[in-house]
């Protein structure tokens, strides 16, 4: 009766006209891995003043590295633990607590939780669109249900849970210009659709458990100091490397593939924006981000304001094409930009002369400047 009760008394977000998160795990008696209820005596509770002890998953790749450097200057360099079933090269070793964590070993992960009192978890491990193509059972093991061991771990330690989604959850019968938030998602990639159950999972357990799932939809993200990890818009992180070193850059897309893309720093930024915004002010707990969209060709023409001599050549690789061909063309974030006030800072412009100034210092570019 009484669980029936607090169902009743539960009502309708004004905002958005759904439902606000149901009951917390201990009403419903039994957390998703059949942990009594009184048995959440590990979680960490802190409050405003206090700062969270984060853990990142898969920090290792092309973005975690970036995220852990914010986080410490925000909460304390002690406060953010970065994990990885790779081993770290000596900076990151050295730059801040890093221990080993594969998230498909869930006991692993409780014992990471419970010693280190995590409050925030960060889950980045997964394997890209083009890579998840090569290899599906591995992809669909780490993206699925390694994604189940993150929400059980953190609906049971009431941790609040970022879980990045892609331009990639949507496919060819999504609009694709703009692409809103909400709309027809059928990705053809094992990526994409671990994406789409990443997305649906998270807002299940926030509306049965409570749990506070957090997610942006990223466009393709381009960085100056880290490698990308097998995706579709990988190449236009490698078109810088190549412009400052070589003068030339052979492209795996076809010149007039538009796709959204993003410059680090502003997704790291809407990353933490997001973890911080007030829980009143999520509509919805899924969103869209952008900066700009652009295709090789215009990419290239950047380039060339920089960089005179810069040629591009195409051989395209079909795989990554059909990918490509399948996704949004431009993003709709609106929602993101009216919720919780996110706003990018880099455009094409900004974005070429800040990864060409970081490539190009003692290179081509230098010279041409
Ligand atoms: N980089 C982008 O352009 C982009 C765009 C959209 C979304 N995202 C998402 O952001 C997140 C981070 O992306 P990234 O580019 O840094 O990815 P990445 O491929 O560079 O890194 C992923 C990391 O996951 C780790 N990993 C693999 N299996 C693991 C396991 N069993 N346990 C623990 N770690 C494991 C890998 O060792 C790797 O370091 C991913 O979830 C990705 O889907 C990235
Ligand atoms: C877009 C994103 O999810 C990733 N960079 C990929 O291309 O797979």
């Amino acid at each position: 009766m009484l669980f029936i009760r607090m169902l009743r008394r539960v009502g309708q977000s004004p905002a958005c006209g759904c439902w606000t998160p149901v009951l917390p795990v201990r009403f419903l008696g039994i957390s998703p891995r059949q942990i009594p209820a009184d048995a959440n005596f590990h979680s960490a509770s802190f409050s405003a003043t206090d700062h969270p002890r984060v853990l990142i998953t898969g920090g290792l790749g092309q973005l975690g590295v970036g995220l852990a450097n914010l986080l410490r200057k925000r909460f304390g360099k002690d406060n953010v633990i970065l994990s990885d079933i790779r081993k770290p090269p000596d900076h990151v070793f050295h730059s801040g607590p890093f221990i080993y964590s594969d998230i498909l070993d869930y006991k692993n992960l409780r014992e990471i939780v419970v010693n280190n009192r995590i409050t925030w978890l960060f889950h980045y491990s997964a394997l890209l669109s083009a890579i998840g193509e090569a290899n599906v059972s591995l992809a669909r093991a780490v993206n699925i249900t390694g994604l189940h061991n993150i929400l059980d771990v953190a609906a049971e330690h009431n941790l609040r849970l970022f879980v990045p989604s892609t331009i990639g959850a949507f496919g060819p019968t999504s609009p694709r210009n703009p692409t809103p938030d909400l709309c027809i998602q059928r990705p053809r990639t094992i990526y994409g659709v671990s994406k789409v159950h990443a997305e649906l999972m998270g807002e299940y357990y926030h509306y049965r458990y409570g749990l506070d799932f957090r997610c942006l939809r990223y466009p393709g993200i381009i960085s100056a100091d880290s490698q990308p990890g097998g995706g579709t818009t990988d190449y236009a992180v490698q078109i810088f490397h190549d412009a400052a070193k070589h003068g030339k850059f052979e492209c795996n897309l076809e010149a007039r593939t538009r796709l959204p893309m993003m410059y680090i720093d502003d997704c790291l930024r809407a990353t933490l924006e997001v973890m911080e915004a007030p829980a009143e002010s999520l509509s919805m707990r899924t969103y869209n981000v952008s900066a700009m969209s652009f295709t090789p060709e215009e990419l290239a023409q950047e380039v060339l304001k920089h960089v005179p001599e810069f040629q591009i050549t195409y051989n395209v690789d079909a795989v990554r094409q059909a990918i490509a061909d399948s996704w949004p063309m431009k993003f709709d974030d609106s929602n993101a930009r009216k919720d919780w006030g996110w706003k990018h800072d880099f455009d094409l412009p900004e974005l070429v002369t800040t990864m060409l100034n970081f490539h190009g210092s003692e290179t081509r570019v230098a010279q041409a400047n």
